[in-house]
């Protein structure tokens, strides 16, 4: 194992990797950082979780030069709740050098931007924003000489690639350029190569594309029984913090609305919400105030929330990078996480395709029943009951405990009082709108024969009563299923 301090770092960044509670690097750190340091190319490829940010961001605070005050090294990010956490990490790493590090987005005040844009280092972008700064003259990249692509296949996938170009065009011909992602499709690294010179390839050997304590399942389930099947494993799972993937912004309104007329504490986010409303959502998800975030792929890259247990696929996503994108939301930093995608009968094609990129066999588990589901509930109380055995104020209770038990039997009490403390789920009905199966990119003969693509039903609105005050109380947080007790601590 490699200690930052044998990689000639900075005293400054030391302090700072301390404070942060790095002791030793991960293996794309450990590979990268020399090349950075060195001003060399680089294409990174490493899992989710394990440290891609800090591998671009040391080096290039060590690169700054803190006389100077416009921007010398630009991070390009593709979605907003990216760009900050980028900022928020290499703002850390930069604390004691004295490097600052803004983030700039869209959805956010202009005018601020330009005026912060004055004496900052760094600059963590979106290109959208990037891009109105630069055709406003409104940034000055003339000093940069460092440029990074986080997500660097989805930057350079269609949706963004000629916005890089036309970026990348600004910057100054002389510079380091450095492309991070845990995914990298042959085709997107060609168009790399391209935009970089002599690029080193590193690539993290690990047999799987996705990280090992991460546990993935997948059950086979047709569309109609989706909703009712997630309730189930969210009783029985009992997530710290869970992400349920749906395919569609509509998807992601109804299912989220759907578990809170259940009782959960679930919100939704996607594109289509204000900024505002998408860092309320998610910093409310971040203290636990909600503990099921429903989400586009709009979450599913680059967020570090550390008490993410469980990932759920509630529809299984398009592509295969996506996927590993998407369960890389937990087990990060060596924590121990759990993933379960829904396949309907006509998806198994797809999930073939994951487990080829992945090279990694998702294992089926059964569909749980109401009566797993029951126990599950059952289980958070006795875990509450029992978590307060212990309890030292116990002892002005024991007046009435005793008084109880001259009149009843024990094991009634207990029973009771465990009835007390299930919150038991509210039985609203919940009807999502129909969606259409994934068609499996690639597959021979899609869509030939009878029904091989055929849309399901559409009938447009959303369609689910609410009508149970119902609610289900998630304080106590069973994390059953999940090993991992040291959740706040950094993994090695
Ligand atoms: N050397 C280290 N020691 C301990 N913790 C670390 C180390 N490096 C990074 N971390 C922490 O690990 C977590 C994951 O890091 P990061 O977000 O950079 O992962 P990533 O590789 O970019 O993942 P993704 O592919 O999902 O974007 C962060 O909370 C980060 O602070
Ligand atoms: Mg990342």
């Amino acid at each position: 194992m490699t200690t930052f301090n044998s990689l000639g770092l900075s005293n400054p960044v030391l302090k700072a990797l301390n404070n942060m509670g790095f002791e030793e690097t991960t293996p794309i750190q450990e590979q990268t950082i020399p090349l950075g340091l060195q001003g060399k190319d680089v294409i990174g490829q490493a899992q989710t979780g394990t440290g891609k940010t800090a591998a671009f961001g040391i080096p290039m605070i060590e690169k700054i030069n803190k006389d100077i005050k416009s921007v010398q090294g630009l991070v390009i990010a593709p979605t907003r709740e990216l760009a900050i956490q980028v900022a928020e990490e290499v703002n850390r790493l930069g604390k004691y050098k004295g490097v600052r590090t803004l983030p700039i987005y869209g959805g956010s005040n202009m005018e601020r931007q330009i005026r912060a844009l004055r004496d900052n280092q760094i600059v963590v972008a979106t290109p959208g924003r990037l891009l109105d700064h630069i055709r406003r003259k409104t940034i000055k990249l003339e000093n940069v000489h460092t440029a990074v692509l986080d997500e660097a296949d989805e930057m350079l996938n269609m949706g963004f690639i000629d916005d890089i170009r036309d970026i990348l065009k600004s910057l100054p011909e002389h510079r380091q350029t450095l492309l991070f992602s845990a995914t990298m499709p042959k085709e997107i690294r060609n168009i790399a190569t391209t935009l970089m010179k002599k690029p080193e390839e590193v690539k993290v050997k690990s047999k799987e594309m996705t990280v090992e304590n991460i546990d993935q399942y997948y059950l086979e389930i047709p569309e109609k029984h989706k909703f009712d099947t997630l309730t189930r494993l969210l009783d029985i799972h009992a997530p710290a913090l869970a992400i349920v993937f749906g395919r569609t912004k509509r998807r992601v309104d109804e299912v989220s609305d759907g578990l809170q007329a259940r009782g959960f504490r679930a919100e939704g986010i996607h594109g289509d919400l204000t900024q505002g409303k998408r860092m309320s959502v998610l910093n409310k998800f971040k203290k636990g105030r909600i503990e099921i975030l429903v989400a586009t792929d709009v979450a599913a890259r680059g967020l570090d929330i550390s008490e993410v247990s469980h990932v759920y696929n509630f529809d299984i996503p398009q592509d295969p990078e996506s996927y590993v994108h998407r369960i890389g939301r937990t087990g990060r930093a060596g924590r121990k996480g759990e993933s379960v995608s829904f396949v309907t009968s006509r998806e198994k094609a797809q999930l073939n395709l994951i487990e080829k990129l992945t090279k990694k066999k998702v294992e089926r588990m059964n569909v749980p029943s109401s009566d797993e589901a029951r126990r599950g509930q059952q289980q958070v109380a006795v875990e509450k009951l029992t978590g307060a055995v212990g309890n030292k104020d116990l002892d002005k209770y024991r007046q009435s405990a005793s008084e109880l038990l001259e009149q009843h039997d024990a094991s009634d009490l207990v029973a009771a009082a465990l009835k007390m403390l299930t919150k038991e789920r509210s039985e609203v009905p919940v009807r999502l709108s129909s969606v259409q199966p994934i068609s499996v990119k690639g597959a021979r003969g899609g869509g030939k024969g009878k029904g091989g693509n055929k849309p399901y039903r559409k009938d447009g609105k959303r369609n689910f009563k609410k009508h149970s005050n119902k609610s289900r109380n998630f304080k106590g947080k069973g994390n059953r299923g999940f090993q991992n007790k040291g959740r706040n601590s950094n993994a090695k």
